[in-house]
């Protein structure tokens, strides 16, 4: 892949420090001249290698005996690099790796070459590495010869050998030798028993081939490799044919057995014969290593993936022990109580003249299924119809009917259970399910009617919309939530963005601010409880999104998911602007209120991102106590396939959450109802107390966070950049300072403004204000920074001096 710088539009803030840039190591760099003095030296200590090895072997007897006086003067050697020659041949020839030797030689002098050119060195690194290994299995594989010819081997091949022949024998010395130079075949020309089959194939039909043509030398094959002769005829035959043409164009076999007598084999025929001999040879090409892999490739060797819990590596999940555990847990099974109602529903539906064939029981934390299936021939819509007369003479609130139950041929209902059990939040964490799912954003809700643990990905969903009557259990399930992520995700991997109007539900997450909450820049509190600030917290994180489809856009990546894959294999360059981006998960409690308040303002950038953000991991969870229709609008419904019902008070409210009823004969205390789609499942919602939730969050608050919270970026709405201040006396004491700054850097930005002066964003903002009244920087420009209008300081002293 070609190298693709990119840009993005502001200066991203960071998972804390996630985007951090390659550490940096030492690192041996060469100018262009060094390259060259380096390079040459080693081209030339390759060669005198060479020279000394090569002389070694017609005068390394003869100065066998002046080793041992090298340091003397007088001594005279006859390798023709002298002294130093005969050391160093010796050393490598007779002390090491015998003949073998002449590959680091070789070595020596293509490390000069790729120095002095520059050429890729990860290539050379593979050289060296196989080139050693080869001297050395060489060297092995000739000490077979020691007795013989002693330099053959090396003293290194000699005591290897000999040491390998010692434990397992001279065959099983030759078959390591030969393991490893498969081993050695298959790793580096990706030899295969395949390729080995074609070569042999190959080489029996060329046999074929020359055999046939010895044996009938008037017949020539006219294929690719033509022979001069074959050519000589060719081109003769090709004149004749030009001269023939003219005439009356004969057929070409009949023309060339008229002039040179040559039968030139039927093409059809050749054909056939090629299809049963001919095997088409696959070569394995080494896959190409684009430039931007090859770095890639190197940096992760050098430095693993990239870990974007580095920052706080020694981050620990919150224990399970935080949780806590119930009496009323586990499910009792009340025998008499089962009965009562089995007797009940089959006398009712008696009554009524519908006879049962089968019922089963499922007992469920909350409520227990009755499966039945009813006598042939009775029809459907009349059990349905009796779901009130069912629950009359059950005595129970909350009967539901399933007619039938999808996927089975029965019908169900579900009938509450007399002592409900809790279903904690600790069992559903601790649940193996949970523990052992693979998901991006897990969450653990509760339990199934069948008691199995139910878990979905927040991810897949991509946005939930959850609605219930006050009081029925619509907090503890965000809390549920909320809790299954901190229990299962690293802070680097999520941030939550809470908005919570009632200001004392989610209050308590405020601890874990540094760790996994993102904020506006310039707000003190991470969680939103003002209806102002939402909206530029759901304007800004707009802009977040589109920054995310940018850097997407620029790493050629579907998803959030490929695209911190790649980031991870090092080949997204931070400096081009990419970043490991962490899921933001936004989570609003009493939207209608919302809505109430800010109607347009809020529904707009919601719907935005419900339609559009799920592919770069921002998503929405938000919950409501009205689920009416003006505020679950058309658009809104539209984008939030997950839907959740806690109890609602009427049958409307059910259909607006639901597209259907059911939510209205649920019982409360976090009986709810879950829809992905078509199918509908009722879970027993996990139990969190606010007590356990705190015990999390403190755990976690108290681990060593992030310096701050996730900056979502800077949103200025619309009249943030309008109220221009014109009094010169009102300025800011620091106006001409931050004039200066701006003037010098060429950048109209506050957060440019925040850093150099160490000033809050609101101040900055107003100092901004202040200097596009003065005419120094350009309006307001949504994400970009303003533009600035005056060039140089100088321009600037007389702009300010004329105000005076
Ligand atoms: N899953 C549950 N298991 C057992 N009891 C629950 C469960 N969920 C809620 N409850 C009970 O219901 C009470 C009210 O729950 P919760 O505060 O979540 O209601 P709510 O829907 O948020 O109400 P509001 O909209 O007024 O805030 C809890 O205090 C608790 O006693």
């Amino acid at each position: 892949m070609a190298k693709k710088k990119t840009k993005t539009t502001k200066s991203k803030p960071t998972v804390g420090k996630a985007t951090k840039k390659p550490s940096k190591t030492f690192s041996f760099k060469l100018s262009s001249q060094q390259k060259l003095i380096f390079g040459s030296l080693l081209i030339i200590l390759g060669v005198l290698m060479f020279i000394a090895f090569l002389s070694f072997f017609f005068t390394g007897k003869a100065d066998q005996s002046t080793l041992n006086q090298l340091a003397s003067r007088d001594v005279k050697t006859e390798n023709w690099l002298n002294k130093l020659g005969a050391w160093v041949s010796d050393l490598f020839i007779k002390k090491g790796f015998g003949i073998s030797s002449f590959i680091f030689s070789g070595l020596l002098f293509l490390s000069g070459i790729y120095i002095t050119l520059d050429i890729n060195k990860s290539r050379l690194r593979r050289y060296w590495i196989w080139g050693t290994l080869i001297a050395i299995w060489l060297s092995v594989f000739f000490g077979f010869f020691a007795h013989k010819y002693d330099l053959l081997g090396g003293t290194i091949g000699f005591e290897v050998n000999s040491f390998l022949q010692d434990y397992i024998g001279k065959i099983g010395t030759i078959l390591l030798l030969l393991f490893v130079l498969i081993v050695y075949l298959a790793i580096r020309f990706k030899v295969t028993g395949h390729s080995i089959v074609n070569l042999f194939k190959r080489a029996k039909s060329d046999i074929k081939s020359d055999f046939k043509s010895t044996d009938d030398p008037k017949e020539v094959a006219l294929d690719n490799d033509l022979s001069a002769e074959a050519e000589d005829i060719k081109s003769a035959f090709d004149l004749k044919v030009t001269e023939n043409k003219k005439m009356s164009e004969p057929k070409p076999a009949a023309k060339t057995e008229t002039m040179h007598n040559v039968s030139v084999a039927k093409p059809s025929e050749e054909k056939s014969d090629d299809e049963t001999e001919l095997d088409i040879e696959i070569e394995t090409v080494e896959e190409e290593v684009s430039e931007e892999d090859n770095l890639s490739n190197k940096l992760v060797e050098d430095f693993g993936q990239f870990d974007p819990t580095l920052e706080l590596s020694k981050f620990q999940f919150p224990p399970l022990d935080l949780l806590k555990r119930y009496d009323t847990e586990g499910i009792k099974i009340n025998q008499t109580e089962l009965e009562e109602n089995k007797n009940r529903i089959v006398e009712t539906l008696n009554n009524y003249k519908i006879g049962i064939a089968s019922i089963k029981a499922t007992i469920g934390p909350t409520v227990t299924l009755y499966e039945i299936v009813p006598d042939a021939g009775v029809r459907i819509s009349k059990i349905k119809n009796l779901e009130d007369d069912i629950a009359l003479s059950l005595s129970a609130l909350g009967i539901r009917i399933i007619a039938p139950i999808p996927g089975k041929g029965t019908i169900g209902i579900e009938v509450p259970n007399k002592n409900a059990t809790i279903v904690s939040m600790r069992s559903v964490i601790a649940s193996k399910k949970f523990q052992n799912c693979d998901m991006e954003l897990p969450i653990a809700f509760g339990k199934t009617i069948s008691n199995e643990t139910f878990v979905v990905d927040l991810a897949k969903m991509p946005h939930m919309l959850m609605a219930g009557a006050t009081g029925q259990g619509k907090s503890v399930g965000l809390n549920a939530v909320l809790t299954s992520l901190l229990y299962k995700k690293h802070p680097a991997e999520v941030k939550f963005i809470l908005v919570d109007p009632k200001k004392v539900e989610l209050t308590l997450f405020n601890k874990i601010e540094r760790h996994y909450l993102a904020k506006l820049p310039d707000s003190e509190e991470a969680i939103i409880t003002d209806n102002t600030k939402v909206i530029n917290t759901l304007n800004s994180l707009c802009i977040e999104m589109d920054n995310r489809y940018e850097m997407l856009k620029n790493a050629l990546c579907r998803n959030i998911k490929e695209y911190n894959a790649k980031f991870k294999a090092r080949k997204l360059n931070p400096n081009d602007g990419h970043a490991y981006l962490p899921y933001i998960v936004l989570v609003v409690d009493e939207f209608a209120d919302l809505i109430m308040t800010a109607g347009k303002e809020v529904e707009t950038p919601i719907a935005r991102l419900a339609q559009l953000a799920r592919a770069i991991g921002i998503h929405l969870i938000i919950a409501t106590q009205r689920p009416s229709v003006n505020v679950i609008t058309g658009i809104i419904k539209a984008n939030f396939p997950a839907r959740i019902a806690f109890r609602v008070t009427s049958k409307i409210d059910s259909r607006t959450i639901l597209d259907g009823s059911g939510a209205d004969q649920l019982i409360g205390r976090g009986d709810m109802l879950f829809t992905q789609g078509n199918e509908i499942t009722r879970i027993q919602c996990a139990f969190v107390d606010t007590p356990e939730v705190e015990k999390v969050t403190e755990f976690i608050g108290g681990q060593k966070a992030y310096p701050d919270a996730y900056l979502l970026p800077e949103y200025v709405g619309e009249d943030g950049g309008t109220t221009i201040d014109n009094n010169i006396d009102d300025r800011d004491k620091l106006f001409k300072e931050a004039a200066e700054i701006i003037v010098i850097s060429q950048q109209g930005s506050a957060s440019l403004l925040q850093r150099k002066l160490k000033l809050g964003y609101n101040r900055a903002g107003r100092i901004i204000d202040q200097l596009e009244a003065a005419g120094i920087v350009g309006g307001f420009e949504g994400s970009k920074a303003r533009q600035v209008l005056i060039t140089d300081l100088a321009a600037l002293a007389i702009l300010l001096s004329d105000e005076n």
